[in-house]
């Protein structure tokens, strides 16, 4: 028999459902999903830290886990070493659960974390309440333990996330410094894919002192405005000329570094389906995206400019400068989950990391 558990909004609204992963009570902001696929690449990307996550899609949990798999210390399946999401909202948990290549149920993988989660709530109606009002804040109560309500954007999460110490992958020609605010794993495996030396450095190393070809930014965590350290060695890469692409938390970065300003969205957007438009072309592609802030493109200075934007709202998708090869995208490139229709992006970066190794040697 399950144990039922209480999912409540700040609001005060409260929905009785059932317990599944860690019979435990968790606070966060309560944020959703339309993804209809992709739990074990979400609830491991480090962006999630924090946050109760509600599916609307209606049944989860019938393909199971996968067993971890590493190639050159790098996950092949996961997005990062553990679940980061604060507790997960479900309509129908499938306890049965099938596929060629499941090790365990989401319940028991939700228990090795400690993470509780909550199923037989109406994440349709729950969803329609986000949109209309926000995103709200909310928390899981199990066993009568109550536990406050807490806003995880007023943490520094990226600090908690960010891997200390610096590592190297791979061995290609062009060295990348990758700045890790909570680095997805198929970044770094896009990365390996291209002829690339990864050096991985903590959200707020000075990376300003290494020797390297090109920059990245990774996604992460709460509010781009908490990593004041990176984005002050950011301003100092960018009245450089070596060519620099940040992906979500990076794009926000690199819009703040760049003297601009980012807002919170209402709800955010996450999903897989997310239509983008580039700037200047009627052509759109559908994106993976998960993120709760933007860049407020009308702040940017007159240097840079909109390269992505929102099909659905409007807001800003991705920003690049005008005359040096630095770009950024909201959404993710990288996917996983998510289509990998725009994962050309990292080509574009390397050629303009090639185009600038030609330009100094001349
Ligand atoms: N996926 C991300 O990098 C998210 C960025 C940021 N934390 C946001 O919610 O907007």
């Amino acid at each position: 028999m399950s144990q039922t558990v209480t999912l409540t909004l700040s609001d005060g609204t409260t929905i009785t459902g059932e317990s599944f992963g860690a019979f435990t009570s968790a606070a966060g902001e309560v944020v959703f999903s339309t993804a209809m696929t992709g739990y074990p690449e979400n609830l491991t990307d480090a962006s999630f830290a924090g946050q109760l996550l509600v599916l609307t899609t209606p049944m989860v949990g019938n393909y199971g886990v996968p067993g971890e798999e590493l190639y050159e210390s790098v996950s092949t399946i996961f997005e990062s070493d553990k679940i980061h999401i604060a507790g997960l909202v479900v309509n129908y948990y499938s306890e049965e659960h099938s596929h060629w290549n499941a090790a365990k149920s989401l319940g028991d993988w939700l228990k090795e974390y400690n993470i509780p989660g909550i199923c037989g709530v109406d994440t349709r109606m729950l969803t329609k309440k986000l949109r209309e009002e926000g995103a709200m804040l909310g928390k899981i109560v199990a066993g009568g333990n109550d536990v406050p309500f807490h806003d995880p954007n007023l943490d520094n999460l990226v600090a908690q996330v960010s891997q200390p110490g610096v590592q190297h992958f791979g061995s290609g020609q062009h060295k990348i410094v990758l700045v890790d605010c909570g680095t997805k794993t198929n970044i770094i495996r896009c990365f390996l894919e291209r002829d690339v030396e990864l050096i991985r450095v903590p959200w707020d190393y000075d990376f300003t002192t290494l020797d390297y070809d090109g920059l990245f930014l990774s996604n992460g965590p709460g509010d781009p405005k908490m990593c004041e350290a990176t984005i002050r060695h950011l301003q100092t890469a960018l009245a450089q000329d070596k060519p620099i692409f940040g992906i979500c938390l990076g794009s926000q970065l690199m819009g703040l570094a760049a003297g601009g300003d980012t807002f919170k969205l209402k709800y955010g957007h996450r999903s897989h389906n997310q239509p983008v438009k580039l700037t200047g072309t009627q052509r759109c592609y559908i994106t993976s995206q998960n993120h709760g802030f933007a860049v407020d493109t009308a702040t940017l200075p007159a240097e840079w400019q909109m390269l992505f934007e929102n099909l659905n709202d409007g807001t800003c998708e991705g920003i690049k400068h005008t005359s040096k090869p630095f770009f950024s995208t909201q959404f993710h490139p990288e996917a996983a989950g998510g289509p990998q229709d725009t994962e050309f992006l990292f080509d574009d970066f390397l050629k303009a990391v090639v185009e600038y190794k030609a330009s100094i040697s001349n």
